[in-house]
C-alpha cells in the first residue's frame, strides 16, 4: 500500500487501493481459466511435493531477490530462508505497528484456492500444459494474498479513527466485539456486487462485428470468461472473511 509521501491514511484511500486490487483479481481468474484444471500440476512428486509448491517456492525467491515481500501486504507463502534482496530497495514508510509484518493468513489462502476455488472456475481437463498452469495459479495466489493482507491497513485506519471504540474490546481480547465493531455489512453487499460486474465487463468477448445492439456489460455470464458469480462467492465466503480476520489479527496486537 503506498501512502505517498508518508501521510495519513483514510479509510476511503485504503478502501480505493481495496478496489484496484480487485482488477488484478478478476484479470488473473480470467487467465488462469484459459488453462482446464490440470490436476497433475498438484499431486506431489516422488520427492515431495507438487509441481505447484516447487513454482511456488522457486519464484518466491526470485521475487525476494529482486525486492518484493518488504511490505506488510507482501506475505511469501513459504517464508523460510528467502533470501535477502540483491539490489537496494527504496524503504516504505511505517504506517503499521510492527507485528503487522508477523499478521499472516496465507496457508488458509493456499488451501481455499487450491481445494475450494480452482474447481469452481477451472474446466475439467488436462492439457499438459503444467508450467504455464502453475505460473498462472501463482498470479492468483499473490493477488488474492496482497489484497487479503491489505486488511492490516484498514484496521490501522479504523483503530486510528476510533481508538476509543476499538481499545477496550482489543484489551479484552474480545474478537467477537472486534468483528463486529470492524464489519460494514452494506459495504460487503457494494463489495460482492461490483466484482461480480467486473468479472462481467473484463470477461467478455470482444469482437468487431455488430453486437446487436448490445452494451457493454450486458455479456451472458455462461459467455464470460469466468462467471461472474464465481468472483462474488469467492468475496463472500473467503476473500472479505479472511480479511477481517487479517484485521482482527492485527488490531489483537495493536496495544503491544
Ligand atoms: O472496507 C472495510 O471497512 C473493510 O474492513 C474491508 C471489508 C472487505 O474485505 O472488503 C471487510 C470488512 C467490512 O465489513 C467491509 C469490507
Amino acid at each position: 500500500m503506498d501512502s505517498g509521501g508518508g501521510e495519513q491514511l483514510s479509510l476511503a484511500a485504503v478502501r480505493d487501493q481495496l478496489i484496484r486490487e480487485e482488477d488484478s483479481i478478476v484479470f488473473a481468474l480470467i487467465e488462469r481459466a484459459k488453462r482446464p484444471r490440470n490436476t497433475p500440476a498438484y499431486s506431489a512428486a516422488a520427492g515431495g511435493g507438487s509441481l505447484a509448491e516447487f513454482f511456488v517456492r522457486e519464484a518466491q525467491v526470485l521475487h525476494a531477490k529482486a525486492g518484493h515481500y518488504q511490505k506488510p501486504e507482501d506475505v511469501p507463502f513459504f517464508s523460510q530462508d528467502l533470501p535477502p534482496p540483491v539490489f537496494p530497495t527504496k524503504g516504505h514508510p511505517k504506517v503499521l505497528h510492527p507485528f503487522a509484518s508477523s499478521v499472516c493468513v496465507n496457508d488458509a489462502i493456499w488451501k481455499m484456492y487450491f481445494n475450494e476455488l480452482l474447481p469452481l472456475f477451472t474446466a475439467d481437463g488436462d492439457d499438459g500444459n503444467y508450467a504455464e498452469t502453475v505460473a498462472l495459479d501463482f498470479a492468483c495466489l499473490q493477488a488474492l494474498s496482497r489484497r487479503i493482507h491489505c486488511g492490516k491497513y484498514v484496521a490501522e485506519v479504523k483503530f486510528g479513527d476510533a481508538p476509543q471504540d476499538y481499545s477496550p474490546p482489543i484489551r479484552a481480547k474480545d474478537t467477537n466485539a472486534l468483528m463486529n465493531l470492524l464489519t460494514f455489512t452494506a459495504v460487503e453487499e457494494k463489495v460482492k456486487k461490483r466484482v461480480e460486474k467486473k468479472a462481467r465487463i473484463f470477461g467478455q468477448i470482444v469482437t468487431l462485428e455488430d453486437s446487436a445492439g448490445k452494451q457493454d456489460g450486458d455479456a451472458c455470464d455462461s459467455h464470460c470468461k469466468v462467471d461472474p458469480k464465481v468472483l462474488s462467492k469467492l468475496y463472500d465466503m473467503w476473500v472479505m472473511p479472511l480479511t477481517k480476520d487479517v484485521e482482527v489479527e492485527y488490531l489483537l496486537r495493536r496495544l503491544d
